[in-house]
């Protein structure tokens, strides 16, 4: 659960060096969001309703979401059918059948993300009203789907959110020279050489 954790904020972290614009947006969303009364040397949840503000950062919801899409902590998974079936493509199953379904290539499938689907793009989760665009649990694999899906969503989505609000408040980020990121897939899909970045304190205004 923890390697879960960790391994969806490398991957967000690696994307964000790549794609600047995000970054940008995502500073700007938190520090319109956060109340005055937080400076960047307080934290702050201590100082604030940590949930209120938490659920105003809506993209960078967004991002972490996308990044997952892309690079699923857990790339695969496999059921076993009790009974003969019929899955809703067609396909005849029959009981006892182990079937290994990869989420890291169903989230890069274009017939169901659209021709934009390797692309890193945080707005498609933004619905046209500004909120966070509803995707259902069949589609979007990482947290599972059905009655065995994850039940610590929430509690990774808010502990992520939390350690990337921190490290953007006080951290300017860097990626080392001549650093190749690229991915490892096991059971969990790590960085093969991990995320070797420089990071510079930032002064509080
Ligand atoms: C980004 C973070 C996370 C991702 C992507 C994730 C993903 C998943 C997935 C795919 C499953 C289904 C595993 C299977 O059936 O083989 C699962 C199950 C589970 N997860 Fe998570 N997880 C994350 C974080 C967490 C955290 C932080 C906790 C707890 C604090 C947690 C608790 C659980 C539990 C208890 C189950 C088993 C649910 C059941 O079988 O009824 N997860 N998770």
């Amino acid at each position: 659960m923890r390697d879960t954790t960790s391994t969806a904020l490398t991957w967000f972290f690696g994307l964000l060096l790549e794609n600047p614009y995000v970054e940008t947006k995502i500073r700007h969303e938190i520090n319109t969001n956060l109340p005055k009364t937080a400076t960047s040397q307080e934290r702050p949840w201590s100082a604030i309703d940590h949930k209120e503000f938490l659920n105003t950062l809506v993209y960078l919801h967004a991002a972490l979401y996308e990044a997952m899409r892309l690079y699923p902590p857990i790339p695969f998974e496999r059921k076993t059918s009790v009974n003969s079936d019929v899955l809703p493509s067609g396909h005849k199953i029959d009981a006892n059948s182990t079937i290994i379904y990869p989420i890291y290539a169903l989230g890069r499938m274009r017939s169901v993300w659209g021709e934009d689907a390797l692309e890193f793009k945080p707005e498609r989760w933004i619905s046209e009203t500004g909120g966070l665009r509803h995707e259902p649990s069949s589609k979007f694999l990482v947290f599972n789907s059905g009655p065995r899906s994850c039940s610590g969503k929430h509690l990774a989505m808010t502990a992520m959110k939390i350690i990337v609000v921190e490290i953007l408040q006080n951290f300017d980020i860097k990626l080392d020279k001549g650093h190749k990121i690229e991915p490892k897939p096991r059971l969990s899909l790590h960085m093969k050489h991990g995320l070797r970045v420089t990071l510079t304190k930032r002064c509080s205004a």
